[in-house]
């Protein structure tokens, strides 16, 4: 589970840790009432769905997590999630610090890493950079984003995005490191000491 800032990175670091090929995570991608940015497409980055289809959703069960992020709805269809554990599949959210609260409480496995700007002006000169937000929507998120670092305590890692490939780095040892944690087979110890 990776949160963050806006403009802070995430997209562009997960993108870059999907390419590395060295990851078998499923990304869930989200359910949005934010209208589309020049150049997503529906079903690939967001589900773009109203307002009323969101909150349908939320009516009947059908969201593992959601919050309210600047005057949009924002969350997780749980179905995908719930097909893809079964599998065996490690599933990747990517998602705002309410939203990811959510999921600290009702999945105990998941492990969360927060994404952090070197400092704030950089945060908003990549949300400038990006282009495709209007200023005010960026100063809302600037403002947001105050709030959002100050939620980092509550992550299991904190990753500085300085340089995309350092980041890649960094995510893909905590990835290992988790997997050896939770991949650690007890021997069969009934066999080891036979019938003493
Ligand atoms: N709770 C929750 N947050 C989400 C979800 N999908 C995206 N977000 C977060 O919503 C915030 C706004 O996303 P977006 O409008 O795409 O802006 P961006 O992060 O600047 O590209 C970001 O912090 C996203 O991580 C989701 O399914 N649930
Ligand atoms: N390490 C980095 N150094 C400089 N610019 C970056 C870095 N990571 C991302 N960016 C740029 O910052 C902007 C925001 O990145 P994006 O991945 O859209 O952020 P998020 O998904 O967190 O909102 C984009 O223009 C992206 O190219």
């Amino acid at each position: 589970m990776l949160s963050g800032p806006s403009g802070v990175g995430k997209g562009t670091v997960r993108k870059a840790l999907f390419e590395t090929g060295n990851t078998d995570f499923s990304y869930s991608i989200s359910m949005t009432t934010r209208k589309p940015r020049k150049g997503e497409v529906n079903g690939v980055d967001y589900y773009f769905v109203s307002k009323e289809e969101f909150e349908e959703n939320i009516r009947n069960g059908e969201m593992l997590e959601y919050a309210k992020y600047v005057d949009n709805y924002y969350g997780t269809p749980l179905k995908y999630v719930n097909e893809t554990l079964d599998q065996g599949k490690d599933v990747f959210l990517e998602i705002e610090v309410n939203g990811a609260m959510q999921v600290r409480a009702n999945c105990p496995d998941a492990v969360f890493v927060f994404l952090t700007p070197p400092d704030l002006m950089e945060l908003k000169h990549r949300l400038i950079g990006r282009g495709t937000d209007a200023m005010d929507v960026i100063n809302k998120r600037i403002k947001k984003a105050v709030g959002e670092i100050r939620m980092m305590r509550n992550y299991d890692y904190a990753v500085v995005n300085d340089e995309v490939s350092n980041a890649v780095e960094r995510i893909q040892m905590i990835i290992r490191s988790e997997r050896l944690r939770v991949t650690r087979v007890m021997p069969d110890y009934e066999q080891m000491i036979g019938d003493e």
